[in-house]
């Protein structure tokens, strides 16, 4: 098979930059569960500032930093509103039930996009008998969607709703930077009004690892208590939070390449007659498509591993392209054109 692998699985492949790594080496490191980790202080303090918030977490992963949030807004019992493809709902093992005891109450949106139309129906209504709302829990940009992005002039209705109705929302913002560059807005107005927001350092923002939780300074001393229950309370993790740093100020502002590149494998895709696409989902760095009389895309995708390029699944016949810094456009014009080969059948 070929030797060079342009990996468009997703841009959780993305490895941490020299920059980084020589961080990483020289971090001033402590013990993080004493709150003694100068970097990982650091990190918090800044993503803090960032998103305009009292205070913010450092957690091992999205996925962690979502059941956190999940676990304090709600009641075991309780309905959590979110959108049918969400990544809680199909990504993190019914952690949504497993830990927090509630009920996933799904929404299907515009091309993943939930308005305050589509979610007030699903609100549980005040009756003794009804399992109550506890959560509405919104993603951006919306990973299976296709990488689609919410504005904020939606967020303004859905968040007035919300508090009118007593209800937190919680953003699963793991891509939200990526969101806030399709819309040229900073994270700290995109998500102002979130109760709690989730982003990944390690996507996109090339971290090896991490993700980070911001929130009222109460609302993040009782996430590093849950934190603790799940293991995750981290000893000298200024190693790792020191390549967030640079993440965190460095990262996003290259996200636009990424963006180019999907637009540029999007439009390449839609050029073939038996590819289906709406290029209209192309708004950030996900690209999903499905092949036409393809119901599984499995033996394609073994077709573009065999010839290195290596691409993921949205759903059983969808194709998903990541695109992220470690696939230049070089790398993405290569991977069109073994595509074009593959589904030409060649
Ligand atoms: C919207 C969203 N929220 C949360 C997470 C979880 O992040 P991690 O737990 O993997 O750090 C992901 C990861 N997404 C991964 C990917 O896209 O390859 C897979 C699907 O888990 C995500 O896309």
């Amino acid at each position: 098979s070929a030797t060079t692998k342009i990996d468009l699985r997703s841009d959780t492949v993305t490895k941490p930059t020299e920059e980084m790594r020589a961080a990483m080496a020289s971090a001033e490191v402590g013990d993080d569960v004493y709150g003694e980790d100068p970097t990982v202080n650091r990190l918090e303090a800044r993503a803090a500032e960032i998103f305009g918030r009292e205070a913010a977490i450092f957690v091992p992963t999205g996925s962690m930093g979502n059941q956190i949030a999940i676990k304090l807004h709600t009641q075991p019992g309780q309905e959590v509103v979110c959108e049918a493809r969400g990544h809680i709902v199909d990504w993190e093992m019914a952690m949504v039930s497993a830990f927090s005891g509630c009920h996933l109450r799904t929404v299907a949106g515009e091309q993943g996009v939930l308005t305050w139309d589509r979610i007030q129906p699903a609100l549980s209504p005040k009756i003794y008998y009804r399992a109550q709302t506890g959560l509405i829990a919104l993603e951006n940009s919306h990973n299976m969607a296709g990488g689609t992005v919410t504005s904020p002039d939606i967020y303004e209705e859905i968040w007035c709703g919300a508090r009118d109705a007593g209800i937190p929302v919680h953003l699963d913002g793991a891509r939200v930077f990526n969101a806030a560059t399709a819309l040229s807005v900073g994270v700290a107005e995109l998500t102002s009004g979130f109760s709690s927001v989730m982003f990944c350092l390690s996507k996109g923002l090339c971290a090896p690892v991490g993700s980070m939780l911001v929130g009222s300074r109460k609302f993040i001393e009782r996430a590093r208590s849950v934190r603790k229950m799940l293991g995750g309370g981290m000893r000298q993790a200024g190693v790792i939070a020191a390549a967030g740093l640079i993440a965190l100020e460095e990262m996003p502002k290259r996200l636009h390449e990424d963006h180019a590149n999907a637009r540029l494998l999007a439009e390449g895709v839609a050029a073939l007659p038996m590819v289906d696409i709406d290029l209209s989902t192309v708004q950030t760095n996900i690209v999903i498509f499905k092949v036409r009389g393809v119901s599984n895309v499995a033996p394609l995708l073994a077709k573009l591993k065999h010839r290195g390029v290596l691409g993921g699944s949205a759903a059983a016949d969808q194709i998903r392209f990541v695109t992220h810094k470690d696939a230049n456009q070089a790398a993405c014009k290569e991977a069109l054109r073994i595509t074009n080969e593959v589904l030409n059948g060649n």
